[in-house]
Parts: structure tokens; sequence; C-alpha cells
């Protein structure tokens, strides 16, 4: 049977849903898939054992499920999931399978960053596939035991483009608040929601472009969604805090006016030779001397881009860069950034 599909030129967006064992994602990625949305959606299921058990609880409407078992996609079958997304497309492109996009859910032991690292490391899925968004899910009552024994938690929630809180009602509000001000401290780029029953704002989770060069710098900068964040915060507190020391963590270097191109781009070059390994995710919007335009710079480890974006115009010429990532050296980075700055 053939199906219409959008021309195979346009690239099929994925949504990659992380989060720790028993966090929530099947239940999500139910919901998702349920919700009345349009959206054609085909699910690449990764479980760790040699059953996907997984699969089996998710509902059937969607349009394919593909299976990928026995070792995790961050490890063992990271190939494998770059053929399984080439064959897809394929299949797409021969009218056998009907989707306009992608949700891989990875199992809850995986490190998101080589998952991320395939759509860019692999020609033949950076033409085809447009990376949308990391969404983690966050499980309320066992989080803080778990950040403190599974370091790859942090890692998901240092990835993560959206931050999903399941299971909120388990806990008492004053937790949830602290709960919220850890994840805000480890990463202020990912606008945070708590997963209630009810209608499902898809609108929060797909078409996020999290991946693209834009002006978003920091959660409350993202027009998406409006925030939940804990009634708590007040200025000065997101990137403060002494009530956890997480391993993982975010930077923000800060300068009211302009930063000279090319000292900055030595900087950001060292900045990715030394810590590339322990980058997680990075931002940055620049003014630059003699332009009229900002210079957007994102990335994951050390693949980064760069380009202009949209003119300053009547916004207030400033120079941020938002880092998350594990043990960042910070009076070294700000001293390194305070070299590149152009004093007014
Ligand atoms: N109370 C409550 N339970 C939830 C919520 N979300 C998920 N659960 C329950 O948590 C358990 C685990 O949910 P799953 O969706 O299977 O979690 P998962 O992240 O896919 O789990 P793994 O695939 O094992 O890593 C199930 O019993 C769900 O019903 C929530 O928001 N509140």
């Amino acid at each position: 049977m053939q199906h219409p599909n959008p021309s195979p030129a346009v690239p099929v967006p994925v949504t990659v849903l992380t989060g720790f064992l028993g966090a929530g994602k099947t239940t999500l990625l139910n919901r998702i898939l349920t919700t009345a949305h349009g959206h054609r959606i085909a699910v690449i299921e990764n479980e760790f054992g040699p059953v996907n058990i997984d699969s089996e609880l998710l509902v059937q409407q969607s349009a394919e499920v593909v299976e990928m078992t026995n070792g995790c996609l961050c490890c063992t079958v990271r190939g494998d999931l770059a053929r399984n997304l080439v064959d897809l497309k394929a299949r797409r492109d021969a009218g056998e399978l009907a989707f306009d996009r992608i949700v891989i859910e990875t199992t809850g032991l995986a490190d998101p960053g080589p998952v991320i690292q395939t759509f860019f490391a692999e020609p033949e899925l950076a033409d085809a596939y447009l990376l949308d968004a990391v969404l983690t899910v966050v499980d309320a009552v066992h989080v803080a035991r778990q950040l403190d024994e599974h370091p790859v938690l942090l890692k998901q929630i240092g990835f993560a483009d959206r931050l999903l809180v399941s299971k909120g009602e388990g806990i008492a509000a004053e937790a949830l608040d602290a709960l919220l001000e850890r994840l805000v401290r480890i990463n202020p780029r990912a606008p945070i929601r708590q997963l209630v029953a009810g209608e499902l704002d898809i609108g929060f989770l797909l078409d996020i472009r999290g991946f693209n060069l834009n002006e978003n710098l920091l959660a409350e900068e993202a027009p998406a969604a409006p925030r939940f964040r804990p009634a708590a915060q007040g200025g000065g507190k997101l990137f403060g805090g002494t009530a956890h020391s997480d391993e993982i963590g975010s930077l923000l270097l800060e300068h009211a006016g302009d930063v000279d191109l090319d000292r900055i781009g030595v900087f950001v070059q060292g900045l990715l030779d030394r810590h590339g390994d322990d980058l997680l995710r990075y931002k940055g919007v620049l003014a630059i001397p003699d332009q009229a335009n900002k210079l957007v710079f994102q990335g994951v480890h050390r693949l980064a881009g760069f380009d202009y974006g949209a003119e300053w115009n009547d916004d207030a010429r400033r120079s941020r860069i938002v880092l998350i990532g594990r043990r960042l050296p910070e009076a070294e980075l700000r001293a390194g950034f305070a070299d590149c700055v152009i004093a007014a």
C-alpha cells in the first residue's frame, strides 16, 4: 500500500526522549501518541535487555515501532541506530511507511551525547533528519537519590531542551521547589514543566528546534511556553545555590557590550579543545564590533556551529555564553572571557 509522505527532500524531525529507569518515558510517549495532534510518529524503542517490554506497553496507534534490543543506544547499538534511521527513511521514500517525525526512546541508562552526535556525524543522517530536541523525564520521587548515585542522569538533564517532571504529586511542595531549583542550576537552558494528567501541551514537546542557531539562550527566553518555576527563585539564584554540588552544572559568561571577534574565537576554540569532552551543551549570542547582526553559536561536545542571526536593532548590545558541562573550571573560563571583552 502506498502512503503519501512529505517530500523526501524535507528533513524529518527527530525527538530524543530520555530519562532514568522508570522515570515515565513510556507513559509520556503513550500520551504523545494518543494525543490528537495530526503528526504521524514513528517510534524507535531501545531496551537494554533481550526483550523489548516497552514496545509491548506502547499503544499501537503509531505508524511504526522499531525495536532495538540487547544493548544501549549510546554504546553497543549506536551503529544499529544509524542503520535503522537510514532504513526507515528508505521505506518512507518508497511509500512503504508513512510518518512525518520520529521519537527515539532511549534506555534509562543511556547517555544522550552519542545519540545526538550520531545525527551530526553521519552525513546520510544529517541530510535526511533534523534533530529537533532532547526531552528528559525526571522522576520527582526518586530523582534526588538517582542524581547522587547515577552520573548519567546528570547528563540526561544537562543535554535536555525540555525537562518534564513526573510523579510531582508524590512529593511535598517544598521538595518539588528544591528539585526545580536544582534542575535550573544544572540546566538553565531547558524550560521545565510538570507532567500532570489531562491534555498534553504538544507544542511544548515538538518543533522546538533546540539544535538550530537561534537567539534563545536561557529557558525564560524561549518563546515556546511559559516556564514552570520554583516560587522561591529570586534574582541571582539561577547560577548560585549551595544545596547540592552536582558534577554537572551551568555557567553564564556575560558582558554588557561587544567582544573582540579574534579573541573570542581563540577563547571558544580553546574551550572546546580543552573541555569539549566535558561540555554537554553550550550556546552564545555575541555582539561583535561594527557588526549589526548577532553572532550566534551553539554546540554539543566538540561539534559546534555559528552564524550571524538577527540584527541588534533596538536591543542593548551584549555578549553572553551559557555553558552546561561537567566540572567546568569557572575561574579560568571567566578570566578567559574577560580577556575578550571590549570595554565600553
Ligand atoms: N504517580 C505517577 N506515576 C507515574 C507517572 N509517570 C509514570 N508513572 C508510573 O511510573 C512507572 C514507570 O513508568 P514508565 O513510563 O514505564 O517509565 P520508563 O521511563 O519508560 O521506564 P523504563 O523504560 O523502565 O526506563 C509506571 O508504573 C507508570 O505508571 C506520574 O506522573 N505519576
